[in-house]
Parts: structure tokens; sequence; C-alpha cells
């Protein structure tokens, strides 16, 4: 017979109910063994109401505070911008003993802002699921999202073993793989392999569609299949991301400037007509989509 699980938590709160915290919602209500009970809390009456429509929590609500004082766990899902202020809220309405977690997709400085909120009988375990798509909002959920991705953990020396021990719990009843680092190596990872690609995809979308305009001609018109990949990473929410540039100044920066020598080198190597060179890069992409294709990661 099938071992009966049981719930996580008995009640917990998403904080910030768009892509993220409704895909944990509609993972929670259709396992039942993430919580007993759900409560979602967002600043915006639309989202809520929309939270309703879509009967993704037993209780949905604008009064951060009024929910986090019956939560066991809170779970923050809003911009990384908006992380200190939303615990700021929360942290003095919060249970003794219930455990904060979060979701941002940089940890450094959102730990920053936490941290000296704080209180001794309130546990944070920040993480951050990798993945994701190009839309936002409660729409965009998917029961299924986190299933084979990894959710980074960057425990701080205050977390205690028993509140890391649930929420790496929850997260593997969402189906994801699981990875503990520190806060710097999560953001400089991070930088290079989700932050910095979407830097270059905002940016040749941008490098495009001034050279339609400059031109007056149908540049975009005949992007093809490769220019459209950038555009879909490109069609990202301007909030979230503008957030994550600037609470990620430090890695993407130094990312940016490695990718930016990088480039250099290519360009010489065009115009000098190395081939070794240029086929030798050619090739490490290959190998690196075949070893993610391997991993069933792309
Ligand atoms: N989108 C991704 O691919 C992805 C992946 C992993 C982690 N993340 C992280 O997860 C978090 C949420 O991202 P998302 O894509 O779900 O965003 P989203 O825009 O879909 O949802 C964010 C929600 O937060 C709410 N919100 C914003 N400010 C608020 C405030 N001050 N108080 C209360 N609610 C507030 C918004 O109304 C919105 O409903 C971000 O920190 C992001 O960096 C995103
Ligand atoms: O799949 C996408 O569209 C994503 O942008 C997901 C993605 C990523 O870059 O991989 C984006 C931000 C997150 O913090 C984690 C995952």
């Amino acid at each position: 017979m099938a071992e009966v699980q049981v719930p996580v938590f008995d009640t917990l709160l998403v904080v910030g109910p768009g892509l993220i915290g409704s895909s944990v919602l509609r993972r929670a209500r259709a396992r039942g063994t993430l919580a007993r009970r759900l409560i979602a809390a967002d600043s915006s009456a639309a989202v809520c109401a929309r939270v309703r429509e879509l009967d993704l929590a037993d209780e949905v609500t604008t009064d951060l505070a009024a929910a986090a004082a019956q939560a066991d766990c809170v779970m923050l899902c809003v911009p990384v911008g908006a992380m200190g202020e939303v615990a700021a809220q929360v942290i003095p309405a919060m249970k003794s003993g219930a455990v904060l977690t979060d979701v941002g997709s940089t940890k450094v400085s959102v730990i920053e802002a936490i941290a000296p909120l704080l209180r001794a009988d309130v546990p944070y375990v920040p993480t951050h699921p990798m993945a994701g798509t190009e839309f936002s909002g409660p729409d965009a959920g998917l029961e299924h999202l986190f299933e084979d991705r990894w959710c980074l953990l960057t425990p701080l020396e205050s977390t205690t073993e028993a509140a890391l021990e649930s929420i790496r719990t929850l997260w593997e009843r969402c189906g994801a793989r699981l990875r503990e680092m520190t806060p710097p190596h999560h953001d400089r990872v991070c930088a290079i392999v989700s932050h910095l690609p979407h830097l270059l995809a905002f940016t040749i979308c941008g490098t495009a569609d001034d050279l339609a305009a400059e031109t007056r001609s149908e540049v975009l018109d005949l992007a093809a299949s490769g220019f459209r990949d950038f555009t879909r990473i490109a069609a990202s929410d301007p909030v979230m991301w503008r957030d994550i540039f600037l609470f990620n100044r430090e890695a993407l920066l130094e990312m940016l400037g490695r990718f930016m020598e990088d480039a250099q080198a290519m360009a010489r190597a065009i115009r000098w007509g190395d081939e070794a060179y240029i086929v030798d890069r050619i090739e490490r992409g290959r190998a690196i989509r075949k070893s993610l294709i391997e991993n069933r990661q792309a």
C-alpha cells in the first residue's frame, strides 16, 4: 500500500501568486502534500481577484500581515526588489517557529535586505527554483513547472536544520532536484547561466529593432528561428528583470566583462581569418547543447 504523506506544513502562505507562486499553489492544490491549507496574498487587488477565480487558494487577501499571522510557512514570491519591503510587513506578524522562505532569482542582496528584519524565532531558508517561462502572473503558473528542475538552497548559519529539512521536502514534493550552495556562489553561477543570457536577449532585440527603424527595412519580418529563440527570452517581465540586474549588479557586470572579452576575441578571429579559433568556439557550443540534451535539460 502506498505510504500516506503528511502535508509538510499546516498552513502555507504564498506572497505574490504570479508565475512561481501560483505554480507552487497549483502543485499544492493538486497533491495535497505541501500544506493542508493555502493562503495567497498580493498587493494587487486584480491579482487577488484572478487567484480567487482560478481557485488556487483557500483564502486570498491584500492584507499581508493578517495572512502571515495564520501561516506555518511564508513563501515570498515577489520581485527581488520588493523582498525587503514585503519581509518588513510579514515578519513582525509571523507565528513563533513559522518558517520564512523566498524564491528570488538573486540571493546575496535579497538576504541582505531580509536578514536585518529577522526574528530569532523565525528561521529563514532562501531558495531559488531554476525553472520558469517568459510569462508572468497567476494565469502563467504550471503544476509541473519544477519537475526535474534544480532548486538551489542557500541556507544561512542561523537557518535551523528542521526548517531547512521542511523546505527541502516541500521542493522535493514539487518534483525538484536540490542543491545547496553559498549565496555568493549562487549569484555568480546564475549571472552566467541566467542573467547574462537575458541581458543579451534584451540587447540583441533592441539592436535589431533600432536597425529596422534606421533602415526602414523588414529586418524583423525576416527573423527565422535563431532570432526567435532570443525573442522568447526577451519577452520576460521588465520589473522582474530590472530588479535582477540591479540586485545582482556585481556578479552580472563581472560576467558581462568576461563575455565582452570573449566576443572581442571572436571578432579578432573573424577579422584575421583564424579558422581554428572560430571552429573551436562553435564546437564548444555544440558540446554544451549535446550535454544538456543528454541530461534532459534542453
Ligand atoms: N519567472 C521566472 O522564470 C522565475 C524563476 C525563478 C524565480 N523567480 C523569482 O520569483 C519571484 C517571482 O517571479 P514571478 O515570475 O513569479 O513574478 P510575477 O510577476 O509573475 O509575480 C509576482 C507577483 O508579486 C506581486 N507583488 C509585487 N510587489 C509586491 C508587493 N510589494 N507586495 C505584494 N505583492 C507584490 C505582483 O503583484 C505579482 O502578482 C521573483 O523574485 C523572481 O526573481 C522567477
Ligand atoms: O525559462 C525561462 O524563460 C527562464 O527565464 C527561467 C529562468 C532562467 O533563466 O533559466 C529565469 C529566471 C530564474 O531565476 C530562473 C529560471
